[in-house]
């Protein structure tokens, strides 16, 4: 089991009991540590911070957003799950973002797509010499950051998600429970998903945002005139969400049209089902194919353009729209949409706040490029882009 398709793709879900209760602990912790409303504004703006200083660096020249957002928003998961955040120059840390990420382009390349199809042809598949490779430095890290926090744990006073984990391990044991889920091995595969699922998903659409301001430039004037009249230069809050309903808009548009997830995850049937008219025998995996639904002709008047007013009405107010589903739907619904939706608004709304992004020079709006690089997720193609400071 070790190495069939479930393998290669764990990094992502795993399925029955364990899952629930994992599912279940993860949800409560994050609450605690940081998904709950306050904690979590606070890490976000703190990060922010230090993600505008790297911006300012660049003085206005054009450069790729891609390593400065990877590190910003994985910061934010790590300060929930390890209790602390890392330096940007801190190589411990980001060669892990740097290995989770390279993870998962190679995962959604074609011949990992087509070994997951047939298991058997694993050992001829380079790719999947490439992604055990970075999995077993990611585990070997993560053991070592864990050691650490044993070392110096105390039960008062617990700073993240692997400290309450050692905790109810801890007590479980004490109470004399062998074989609970809350083991060293559910431990690290729950972090290592924690980590993947909520790094690149969030810093990619993070990314598409940018790219599809420097591309319109008129709704990007549209947006920071909002964040203008509404918030001037204090520091943005997730408060203020509900007076800037363009750029919400902008931010749900930006989910919509860049589809990061095109395909979810795969699921599988717990039971014989017939699905609109199809038979499905249990055990058949299942793709959701979430772009059928973002793409939707009969739900969005402009499914394949840029445009926020799809989420605005003839006022000018946000409107929900039931077709838009990036985070997917049902029981395995993300776990860290609440996380990513705050993010997504504070990260964005601040960096137009402080800065206008343009192309670079000598390249016009309509030669930037939004073709999407494939991999698990979907991914601006390589660009730079120039920040320039407005503030
Ligand atoms: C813009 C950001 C994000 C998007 C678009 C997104 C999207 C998704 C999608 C489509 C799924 C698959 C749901 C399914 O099985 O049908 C998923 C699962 C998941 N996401 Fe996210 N996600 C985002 C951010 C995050 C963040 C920040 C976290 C971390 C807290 C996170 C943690 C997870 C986890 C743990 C799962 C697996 C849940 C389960 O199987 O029970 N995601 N996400």
């Amino acid at each position: 089991k070790e190495d069939s398709h479930a393998n290669t793709q764990r990094v992502l879900w795993s399925n029955g009991d364990s899952w629930k209760e994992m599912r279940r602990f993860a949800l409560t912790n994050l609450r605690d540590f940081g998904m709950g409303k306050k904690a979590s504004e606070d890490k976000i703006i703190e990060e922010c911070d230090y993600l505008i200083e790297v911006f300012k660096t660049f003085k206005g020249k054009s450069f790729d957003t891609t390593q400065p957002i990877n590190y910003a928003v994985s910061n934010i998961i790590c300060s929930i799950v390890y209790g602390s955040r890392f330096e940007y120059d801190d190589p411990e840390f980001t060669s892990l973002v740097d290995r989770t990420n390279r993870t998962i382009q190679l995962v959604g390349s074609p011949s990992i797509q087509v070994y997951n199809m047939f298991p058997w042809i694993g050992k001829w598949v380079t790719v999947k010499k490439e992604i055990d490779a970075i999995g077993a430095a990611n585990k070997k890290q993560n053991l070592g950051l864990f050691s650490h926090l044993k070392e110096t744990l105390n039960p008062q006073m617990c700073r993240g998600f692997v400290d309450a984990f050692l905790v109810r391990k801890q007590n479980l044991e004490v109470s004399g429970i062998a074989n609970s889920h809350f083991n060293d091995r559910n431990l690290l595969y729950t972090v290592l998903n924690l980590f993947a699922a909520g790094t690149d998903t969030t810093a990619t659409t993070l990314r598409w945002g940018l790219l599809y301001m420097a591309k319109n430039p008129k709704i990007q004037d549209q947006v920071q005139e909002e964040v203008n009249r509404e918030i001037g230069s204090r520091q943005v809050q997730i408060e203020d969400r509900k007076n800037l309903p363009f750029t919400d808009a902008v931010i749900h548009e930006t989910q919509r049209l860049a589809n990061i997830a095109p395909m979810a995850v795969p699921h599988k049937t717990s039971q014989d089902i017939t699905f609109q008219g199809h038979f499905i025998k249990k055990g058949t995996t299942v793709y959701p194919l979430l772009t059928s639904v973002l793409y939707d002709e009969s739900e969005w008047e402009r499914p394949h353009s840029f445009y926020p007013a799809h989420f605005l009405d003839k006022d000018g107010k946000f409107v929900k729209r039931d077709a838009f589903m990036p985070f997917s739907a049902g029981r395995r619904i993300c776990l860290g949409e609440g996380l990513a939706r705050m993010e997504l608004f504070i990260f964005f709304t601040s960096l137009l706040q402080h800065f206008r992004f343009t192309p670079p020079p000598g390249v016009s709006e309509d030669e930037l490029d939004l073709t999407p690089r494939l991999g698990f997720t979907l991914s601006p193609s390589p660009h730079k882009l120039c920040a320039v400071s407005c503030m």
